[in-house]
């Protein structure tokens, strides 16, 4: 699909299609679809991610929330929506030996005690063994760090998932 067809989408194909880029987060592209019709892919892009960064702290860390824990409880009941089971098994999360995957939920666990919110990073862009070291660091973090980088995390993983769903411009 092209971004001539986006911007030819009813509101509901619009959403029913695009509502998960950022997961569990449908208002945003409910929100954006209003500004169409979008020059390009990056245009929608940069309308999404504007949108994000001009919500309070507290509709920030309400989308962190929205996301389901890397090697969590969503992933072991088979519960993830098909964007994160696809991204949380790219990197090696349902592959877990039991010290990775005990590390993991006790990270996690301290993570979201401290934050109020879940780790969430971009799971394409990494492996598992990248993943628990950044979780062990970022740990240490300031919220008002976590919540921004959370965020950058957030707007890296809504941008591949509108690659595999639109064709970028210049592949026109
Ligand atoms: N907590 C998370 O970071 N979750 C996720 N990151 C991804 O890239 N996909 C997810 O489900």
């Amino acid at each position: 699909m092209d971004i001539a067809t986006v911007n030819a989408l009813p509101y509901e194909d619009f959403v029913d299609i695009l509502g998960n880029v950022v997961e569990k987060c449908p208002i945003i592209t409910a929100a954006v679809w209003s500004g169409r019709p979008f020059l390009s892919l990056a245009a929608l892009e940069a309308a999404i991610s504007e949108f994000i960064d001009a919500l309070p702290e507290s509709g920030k860390e309400g989308i962190l929330r929205c996301h389901p824990d890397l090697a969590g409880r969503d992933l072991q009941s088979g519960s993830l929506t098909r964007e994160s089971r696809e991204e949380q098994a790219g990197s090696g999360m349902g592959a877990l030996n039991s010290g990775e995957a005990s590390r993991m939920a006790r990270l996690n666990q301290e993570y979201k005690e401290r934050f109020g919110f879940p780790f969430v990073i971009c799971a394409r862009m990494h492996d598992k063994e990248n993943i628990l070291r950044e979780l062990s660091a970022r740990c240490q973090n300031e919220r008002a760090v976590e919540r921004a980088r959370g965020i950058e995390e957030v707007k890296k993983i809504c941008h591949l998932r509108l690659q595999s769903l639109v064709l970028t411009d210049n592949m026109l």
